[in-house]
């Protein structure tokens, strides 16, 4: 038993494993292939914002876009996780933004550098509160959205999803062990947009959890 309560699961300094082009329609807004194999990369854990602090654009961007994604929060490790029991190492779920410096983004694609600058900045990882799994019956078809000053922005179902969320335990774990307290991310539908300091981003599950941050720079 750890003493540790993973609805905090922020605070664990655990790994953030991130999901891309896991929608057709968001690979094809920015004119990516649609990927026959997950494309996954990482995000530090001083990435993680809860609501009340701002996300900070970094100095060295000027288009920094939100990705609203559903994040898959990890409560029994593993390796090599089969797909039949990969449900049964999720303890909960967090509504996450994957925020993406997408002209560095653009630019380390064109020279085949790695996405780190881009998707790994301090703040880059807003979450809600955790949301224990009872409460997400069917992870698989829900409604992620996201509004900027109250505009519809993002408005997706996580039925989209090319690789399911067991699939992408059971594949993330071949490659690196899960551990209790790791995040998830499991990709974004389109409608991705530069955002502005002073922007308010409000966005949501269903009916199950919303949450609101402020865009500041730092
Ligand atoms: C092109 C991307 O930034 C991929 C990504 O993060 C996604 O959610 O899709
Ligand atoms: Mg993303």
């Amino acid at each position: 038993m750890t003493s540790r309560n993973v609805s905090r699961f922020w605070e664990w300094g655990k790994k953030i494993i991130c999901v891309g082009r896991n929608y057709a329609d968001h690979a094809k807004e920015l004119n990516n292939v649609v990927p026959t194999e997950p494309v996954l990369f990482l995000k530090t854990p001083s990435a993680y914002l809860t609501e009340g602090s701002p996300i900070l654009i970094p100095k060295y961007s000027n288009s920094v876009h939100h990705e609203i994604e559903l994040g898959v929060v990890i409560g029994k490790g593993g390796t090599a996780i089969l797909q039949s029991s990969a449900m049964q190492h999720v303890a909960g779920y967090a509504l996450c933004l994957d925020m993406t410096a997408r002209d560095v983004q653009d630019d380390c694609k064109s020279k085949g550098l790695p996405w780190t600058l881009a998707k790994a900045f301090n703040t880059s990882c807003p979450v809600s509160e955790f949301i224990p799994k009872e409460r997400i019956p069917d992870p698989g078809n829900v409604k992620i959205w996201l509004k900027v000053n109250g505009q519809m922005r993002q408005n997706g179902c996580t039925s989209q999803m090319i690789f399911s969320i067991p699939f992408l335990i059971s594949y993330i774990s071949e490659i690196i062990t899960l551990e209790e307290g790791d995040l998830i991310l499991t990709g974004t539908p389109k409608g991705v947009s530069a955002v502005q300091v002073h922007d308010e981003l409000h966005a949501g599950i269903d009916d199950v959890v919303s949450m609101t941050f402020k865009v500041g720079r730092l």
